[in-house]
């Protein structure tokens, strides 16, 4: 029926349908009752035509099908059923976490999820099946925040607490909810639901892990509470005979719901001891009907339930109630509040068309939820940041991975990464002197101009922390000790290194390749390592420079001549000796910023989403904004203690230089860790499980840190190019010559001015040599 009929007056002749369990008895006239939005309106809960399937609309799970409820106001509504057909999922579209495919649902006399119903919020007490319970919260930690989302003062929540306490035998208000028996765990969760006294309570499986004293006792209070007529229970429960408490029972199945009567007249109508016995001679009953089916179209489906739903009347004719069907409910017969409508029905003696409109049915609505103007409250962004920083500070792990893990990292940066390699070993080979016991026992050179053992006097300013100098007999040896992975180079000198050093700076030019073969220090490095390779290069190229130097001075010459003709002014930015640890620090302080922000947030939405936590949240009107604005805060001030806590350790710790202002990069640091937040609400709103998150971070963590150790590589170029002006020109005595390395030493005669000649066959620098007799 379209709404515009069902507002109207439109009362639809019911035609009686063949008997279910196969009893002809005389039936009386059927009452009509009209079926318009104001009747919706005046149940708890009123469900037409429910379609829902889970899946793609390809490959559809139908989990509802055309299921039509009513849940009376002041009732007690039991939904029975085998696990799996549809029950919770019924439940989830009524509070509204779900929307039906097709189909319309009151509660309260509003839609859910629509403005002014207060539904979701605190019209409704939901209880879901699983705990969802934060576990690191006390009994009274928990009343607290539920307590405060709802609207509730302290005291006020405290009042109810100690009521509720008693009622559900529940031990001391202190104690964690993780540390409590499953059967615990579901009470403090009922306890929960019943916290603001709610107009409707939806219950899904409350007694399950419940002794049956507690038990009979929880359903005592739900009898109490409803007998008023202002609230509304619906329950599910697996323990059918339970249900016979219950004003109406909701047998479903397939995603329909077979029956919905009372209970006596469930028993009465089937002739059973037990509700077991009906739900089964009903499930077998749907079976056969399958059976011998042929498709239908939906409507001649609800006409069959209408049909077969008298029918079930019929077999109550001996009472007294009056027998009463609606159009749409479909499953309808002598329940206790399809009676009720009859009542109001019959009493006015004809179909009120003065009742409320819809609007101000809304109205009303409003009035009730109270919140309809209000786009967040005190209490729920209390509730809310509360709860994230308590899960925070009662969790050790996460804790240490909040301040203790960024002060680690960069520890280890520092004192890992940050300065030279030490202790590089280097096999060294030098014929000029003995090979005794292993070493070079008697290596003696003079500091002055005398030029004798020029190998030991190099060997000497090669005496840096990076190298340890570790002897062999000979040049293969030395290699293999290289092959090995036991040193990290092997050097070289010949028999007569010296007197083909002091040639080679005499003839200069004129020099023979004879000479120039036995002046060199001949070097086979380990490359592998393109880091400890250019450092070694680096030293062993600076040592020759710092022995040259100390050979010129000591013969009265100018030692700056040693010095390549190339000046380095002050830097623009940077230091003159650039430390690697400060050219990667910034990258390193950004990436833990940027992944503590990613990892915290990325989870966070998760474990709550996965354990029904948000779900009840918004059950219990919690918006989602309000959700995302209290972890953005709480991420945020854990954010500004890790940026302190790394830039403290960076800077004042491991003494990085700051050349800016420091407030700058303070506000920098916070800009990337919140852009690594706002990544991880995106992975946590994808992602279903952590496992996922964690393989999405890590899926941008290594693009990241490659494009970090691009970075590194650049910085190793630059060392390259500054290790590649190894050049020196001098003027010993008075004679000129010009060196470089790989081509030996040339000599250019006496009295002349400093040549410069750079090895331009290997890097950057090519200066033409100038020979100018004096
Ligand atoms: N999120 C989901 N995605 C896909 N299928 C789902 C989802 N939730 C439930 N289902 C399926 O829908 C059907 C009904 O599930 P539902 O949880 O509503 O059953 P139930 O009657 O509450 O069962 P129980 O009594 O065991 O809790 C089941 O077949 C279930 O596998």
């Amino acid at each position: 029926m379209s709404e515009g009929s069902a507002m109207g007056e439109r009362v639809e002749p019911v035609v009686p349908g063949p008997d279910l369990v196969g009893v002809n008895v005389e039936r009386p006239p059927l009452t009509h009752q009209q079926s318009t939005v104001w009747n919706k309106r005046q149940q708890a809960v009123c469900v037409r035509h429910a379609f829902k399937h889970y899946g793609s609309n390809k490959k559809p799970n139908h989990v509802l099908s055309n299921l039509n409820m009513t849940v009376a106001k002041g009732t007690i509504y039991g939904l029975l059923g085998a696990s799996g057909c549809g029950k919770t999922t019924l439940l989830s579209c009524i509070v509204g976490r779900r929307r039906l495919n097709t189909g319309e649902i009151w509660v309260l006399g509003g839609k859910p999820g629509t403005k002014g119903s207060g539904v979701p919020g605190k019209r409704v007490g939901y209880m879901p099946q699983e705990i969802a319970l934060y576990g690191e919260f006390s009994i009274k930690e928990t009343m607290m925040y539920f307590g405060w989302i709802f609207g509730m003062e302290s005291s006020e929540i405290n009042e109810r607490l100690q009521f509720l306490l008693n009622f559900l035998d529940l031990p001391s208000q202190n104690r964690l909810v993780k540390n409590l028996s499953g059967g615990q765990q579901r009470r403090v969760s009922f306890a929960v639901a019943l916290m603001h006294d709610p107009e409707l309570l939806i219950l899904d499986e409350p007694t399950v892990g419940v002794d049956p004293l507690l038990r009979q006792s929880i359903w005592n209070h739900l009898v109490q509470i409803t007998k008023d007529g202002n609230k509304t229970v619906i329950i599910t429960t697996h323990y059918i005979e339970e249900a016979r408490q219950a004003h109406t029972i909701g047998l479903m199945r397939s995603g329909k719901l077979l029956a919905e009567e009372s209970p006596h007249v469930l028993l009465s109508m089937y002739g059973c001891q037990s509700l077991e016995e009906v739900f089964l001679k009903l499930s077998r009953k749907q079976v056969q009907g399958k059976e011998n089916d042929v498709p239908v179209t939906v409507s001649q489906q609800t006409e069959q339930n209408i049909a077969n739903n008298i029918s079930l009347a019929s077999l109550n004719w001996g009472k007294k109630d009056s027998i009463s069907v609606t159009e749409e409910s479909g499953v309808v017969g002598l329940n206790f509040h399809q009676s009720k409508e009859v009542l109001v029905h019959d009493s006015n003696g004809h179909l009120d068309k003065g009742k409320p409109s819809s609007s101000r049915s809304i109205t009303d609505a409003c009035d009730d939820c109270g919140s309809c103007t209000e786009w967040t409250t005190r209490g729920k962004i209390r509730a809310l940041l509360q709860k994230n920083f308590l899960r925070m500070w009662r969790n050790v792990g996460v804790m240490l991975f909040i301040f203790a893990l960024p002060v680690m990292q960069v520890i280890l940066f520092c004192l890992a990464i940050g300065g030279d390699p030490k202790g590089l070993k280097l096999a060294i080979v030098n014929h000029e002197v003995p090979y005794t016991n292993q070493t070079y026992q008697h290596c003696d050179f003079f500091r002055n101009c005398s030029l004798t053992h020029m190998s030991c006097r190099y060997l000497d300013a090669l005496n840096t922390s990076t190298m340890v100098k570790e002897y062999y007999r000979d040049p293969m040896m030395a290699k293999e000790a290289v092959r090995r992975g036991d040193a990290w180079g092997a050097l070289y000198f010949t028999e007569n290194f010296t007197d083909a050093l002091v040639a080679r700076m005499a003839l200069g030019k004129d020099t023979d390749e004879e000479t120039l073969d036995q002046s060199e220090i001949r070097v086979w490095l380990d490359m592998s390592n393109q880091q400890i390779g250019v450092i070694l290069q680096r030293d062993i190229g600076l040592a020759f420079q710092a022995f040259f130097k100390e050979v010129l001075g000591a013969c009265g010459s100018n030692v700056d001549i040693v010095d390549p003709p190339v000046s380095f002014k002050d830097p623009i930015y940077g230091n003159e000796k650039p430390y690697f640890r400060d050219f990667v620090a910034p990258g390193i302080i950004l990436t833990v910023v940027f992944f503590l922000a990613l990892a915290l947030t990325s989870s966070a939405l998760i474990t709550e989403r996965h354990d029904g936590l948000l779900d009840r949240a918004w059950v219990a009107g919690v918006y989602p904004w309000e959700v995302l604005f209290s972890h953005v805060l709480t991420q945020f001030v854990v954010m500004f203690g890790q940026t302190f806590l790394v830039l403290f350790a960076m800077f004042y710790v491991f003494d990085l230089e700051c050349k800016g202002n420091m407030f700058l990069v303070f506000l920098l640091s916070m800009l990337n860790g919140l852009s690594g937040m706002c990544f991880g609400f995106v992975i946590s709103a994808v992602c279903d499980l952590e496992r996922n998150a964690i393989q999405l971070s890590f899926g941008q963590f290594l693009p990241h840190f490659a494009s970090q150790w691009n970075s590194l590589a650049s910085g190793g170029n630059a060392l390259s190019s500054h290790q590649s002006i190894r050049v020196a020109a001098l003027n010993y005595g008075h004679k000129c010559f010009e060196m470089h390395f790989g081509e030996g030493l040339g000599y250019y005669g006496t009295n002349c001015l400093p040549r410069i000649y750079f090895d331009c066959s290997l890097d950057l620098y090519f200066l033409e040599y100038q020979y100018v007799n004096t």
